[in-house]
């Protein structure tokens, strides 16, 4: 057995630690080279006690400088801060894999340079995909880089598909990929109630623990459009290939429709450390911690059609996509912007999607010619949606 090197970007975070969760049940097979955190100093440090990574990153250059020194009777465990040292740990050659589970548009860089030194590269953070969709795929191919997804649905999908034929559905028979949502904790509220729900509510998964951002996604239904997306890039395919289907119990992940009618469905509890377990050992199968599915228990599956009108996030991502060019990294910015003002307390939940609508036909389509192309977008999305909610709030 070969030991796999790796460092995790956003290690702090949820999938950061279901990902440790994972390793630590395997102490020979894997070692963590590095982990990386943005200012939840403590968290970190507490973990590298743990593991013993040759490097740990903060983003924010303050908090590195506190790691530190709360780290200064660890040697093995060097201290890096800022954007600089977590392009440098996703790039080290002593690493082989690495896992990106940084949340938001954060991530691109450092998930790009994992990509560009030809890394498996464990992806989770689907917004630095959607952002760059063509430029990050061909990045990926130049690099010679194995590219596994981490999103469970995503996930579910690579693993209901043969190996060989990611990148070309049509070759393996597949007809569509149905793409299951949970409909989020809003899932049965009418518009009305949409106007008056808390960050603490839209961040209580009926189903899974995640991350706040990613919570509120789920429940504006962005989650699936962003996922729309990130599907269409990982597998080559196109929006009308892909079918959402909202299943409430969250224990089919998706499933793969071929020309002969077979439909290949992946199964599993909601627990993100199947997918990690499945990306870190892939192709082979190990012990993830996670408890056997009880179909008796569970007893009955249910599917209906997302609600574009209630959730028009799923109908702007897929306009967003059809519209091309920098139009994704917009939706992205306008979404994270909306979220966090959301979060803080300072935008309606009903208002998240005006926000991005509005932002989006503000803010010019441009051709996706290069990664710079995409940052500036992503500045002037930013600054944009923030003067729409702005104009919301007067
Ligand atoms: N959670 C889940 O089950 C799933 C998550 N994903 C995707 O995975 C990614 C991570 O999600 P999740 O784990 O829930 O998120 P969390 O918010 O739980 O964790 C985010 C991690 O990123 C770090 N981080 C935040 N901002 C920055 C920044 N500016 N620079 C560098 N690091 C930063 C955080 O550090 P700190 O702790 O210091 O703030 C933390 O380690 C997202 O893209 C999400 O969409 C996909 C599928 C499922
Ligand atoms: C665990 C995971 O992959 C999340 O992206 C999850 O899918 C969120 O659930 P919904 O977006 O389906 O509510
Ligand atoms: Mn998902």
């Amino acid at each position: 057995m070969v030991t796999r090197h790796i460092s995790i970007l956003g290690a702090t975070g949820s999938i950061g630690l279901s990902t440790l969760d994972v390793i630590r049940r395997h102490p020979g097979r894997f070692s963590v080279y590095a982990l990386t955190a943005s200012t939840r100093v403590e968290e970190l440090a507490v973990l590298c006690r743990e593991f013993r990574p040759r490097f740990a990153v903060m983003a924010d250059p303050e908090a590195a400088r506190k790691l530190a020194g709360l780290l200064s009777d660890v040697p093995d465990t060097r201290v890096l801060g800022g954007m600089e040292g977590l392009c440098e740990v996703a790039s080290a050659p002593e690493a082989d894999t690495v896992m990106a589970a940084i949340v938001g548009a954060a991530g691109l860089s450092p998930t790009l340079a994992a990509v560009r030194s030809g890394k498996r590269v464990l992806l989770a953070n689907k917004e630095a995909l959607v952002m760059s969709g063509k430029l990050f795929m061909d990045a990926v191919a130049e690099a010679g880089a194995e590219l596994l997804p981490i999103d469970s649905e995503h996930n579910a999908i690579f693993q209901c598909m043969p190996a060989d034929k990611i990148r070309d559905p049509e070759a393996a028979g597949i007809t569509r990929i149905l793409l299951t949502a949970s409909g989020g904790p809003f899932r049965e509220h009418t518009a009305e109630d949409l106007r008056t729900v808390t960050p603490s509510q839209a961040c209580a998964h009926p189903n899974w623990s995640m991350g706040q951002k990613i919570s509120v996604d789920s429940a504006t239904l962005m989650n699936k459009g962003l996922e729309l997306i990130e599907a269409c890039w990982l597998f080559n395919t196109t929006p009308e290939r892909v079918e959402v289907h909202v299943h409430p119990e969250s224990i089919i992940h998706s499933m793969v429709e071929y020309a002969d009618g077979s439909v290949l469905a992946q199964l599993g509890s909601p627990d993100m450390r199947t997918p990690i377990a499945n990306g870190l050992a892939w192709p082979e199968r190990i012990d993830a911690g996670v408890a056997p599915l009880d179909l008796f228990t569970i007893g009955r599956f249910h599917f209906e059609r997302p609600d574009l009108v209630r959730f028009p996030c799923l109908r702007l991502a897929a306009e967003a996509f059809e519209a091309g060019g920098t139009a994704p990294a917009v939706l992205n910015a306008a979404n994270e912007v909306a979220v966090a003002a959301f979060l803080e307390g300072n935008l309606c939940f009903a208002d998240i999607p005006v926000i991005i609508e509005r932002t989006l036909v503000a803010t010019p389509v441009e051709a996706a010619d290069s990664f710079d192309v995409i940052f500036a977008k992503d500045t002037e999305a930013r600054a944009r949606a923030r003067e729409q909610i702005g104009l919301l709030t007067v």
